[in-house]
């Protein structure tokens, strides 16, 4: 009534009409926002960049191999839209993972870092202790140390999720093992940094690795410019990491025993990250689709889940006079290995 009076007596024709369209603006932006399409307005940096961080804390965690990841490319909006991309289930973290979705704690340098060895079973072991409430893990792997080291320890520290009091920081990138300079420079990050290795004597799952593995497969000569057969010689590598880090430092996990005995070896590793074994046989299953153990209920989920699709492939069966042969060709190797670490790993 008011409005209607206000309208015919006071206010000319022109300001009736400017007064209408303004609410129908107001009215617009109104419907607009009560169905969520606010947060596609354009936002002030600031904004973004906080959104942003978020993003990195909530989805961390994710499946998010290099290959994946394109990792020369890799910045940290890339990073990000990987780990997206890698688990379908990345909104049930989004949602369920309230913990992870704040500002609390703050971002410190990796205590542990997984260093190798590629298709060891890495990701299933940083999966596995992210279930522990006292680690909080990078998902992707960030490649500082042997791709990205020129971007400055700071850009490093910035890609680890916030930790409280107590918790430690990881990271796993299997490359490291393998590359030169990153025993000097994780050291120049921090001397007590701890390194676990998870050490595989089976081959890489590929289909030609036989043809691969030989120079000349009639005289059976190994080609050892290939880098999935140089992988392998653990003593050549562990020796660039002993100029820097004693034997303590490090923890040789057993790929084969993480699929067969996962609870056991974790608690090897708990301990040896000075965590209480938290994470126990209660939290694994093994899934005979699949073939490997798979996780009740993983972090941020409340369903059991199991690796990707790109974990666990099949493997071909590689023909015994080839295995022979890799085994005579690992021997005097695996034996030195044995000695630097005082273990007989019994891979023979
Ligand atoms: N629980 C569970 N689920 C699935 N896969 C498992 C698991 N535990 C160990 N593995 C083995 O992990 C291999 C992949 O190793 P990585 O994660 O180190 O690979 S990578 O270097 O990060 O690409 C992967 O190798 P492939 O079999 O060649 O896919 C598996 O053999």
């Amino acid at each position: 009534m008011f409005l209607s009076n206000y309208f015919h007596n006071v206010l000319p024709v022109q300001s009736k009409l400017s007064v209408f369209f303004t609410m129908i603006i107001l009215f617009t932006y109104l419907f607009y926002c009560l169905n969520g399409y606010c947060d596609s307005l354009p936002r002030p940096v600031y904004d973004q960049q906080s959104n942003f961080q978020n993003k990195i804390i909530l989805h961390d965690g994710q499946d998010a191999s290099q290959d994946q990841l394109g990792a020369y490319n890799a910045s940290p909006v890339s990073i990000v839209r990987g780990q997206l991309s890698d688990l379908g289930n990345s909104a049930n973290v989004q949602s369920n993972n309230i913990s992870i979705a704040n500002n609390f704690g703050s971002k410190k340098f990796p205590q542990a870092i997984i260093i190798g060895v590629k298709k060891g079973g890495t990701r299933a072991l940083l999966e596995f202790l992210r279930i522990h409430p006292d680690v909080r893990a990078v998902g992707a792997e960030p490649h500082f140390f042997d791709r990205f080291y020129d971007k400055g320890l700071e850009w490093y520290r910035n890609l680890m999720p916030r930790t409280l009091e107590g918790q430690i920081t990881m990271e796993k990138t299997p490359s490291y093992f393998i590359t030169k300079e990153a025993p000097r420079r994780v050291f120049s990050m921090s001397r007590h940094t701890k390194l676990i290795v998870v050490t595989l004597t089976k081959s890489p799952g590929l289909p030609s690795f036989q043809n691969l593995a030989f120079r000349n497969a009639t005289t059976g000569l190994i080609d050892t410019s290939w880098s999935a057969v140089r992988i392998g010689i653990y003593a050549k590598h562990l020796e660039n990491w002993l100029r820097f880090f004693p034997l303590s430092r490090f923890l040789f996990v057993s790929g084969e025993r993480l699929v067969t005995d996962p609870a056991g070896e974790m608690g090897r590793v708990q301990d040896f990250l000075g965590l209480k074994r938290v994470v126990t046989d209660k939290h694994f299953y093994f899934n005979q689709t699949k073939g490997f153990p798979c996780l009740k209920k993983p972090e941020g989920s409340s369903r059991p889940r199991c690796l990707g699709k790109s974990k666990g492939r099949p493997h071909p069966q590689i023909p015994s006079e080839v295995l022979l042969r890799l085994r005579d060709f690992y021997r005097p190797f695996n034996l030195k290995f044995y000695q630097m670490t005082g273990h007989d790993f019994g891979w023979d």
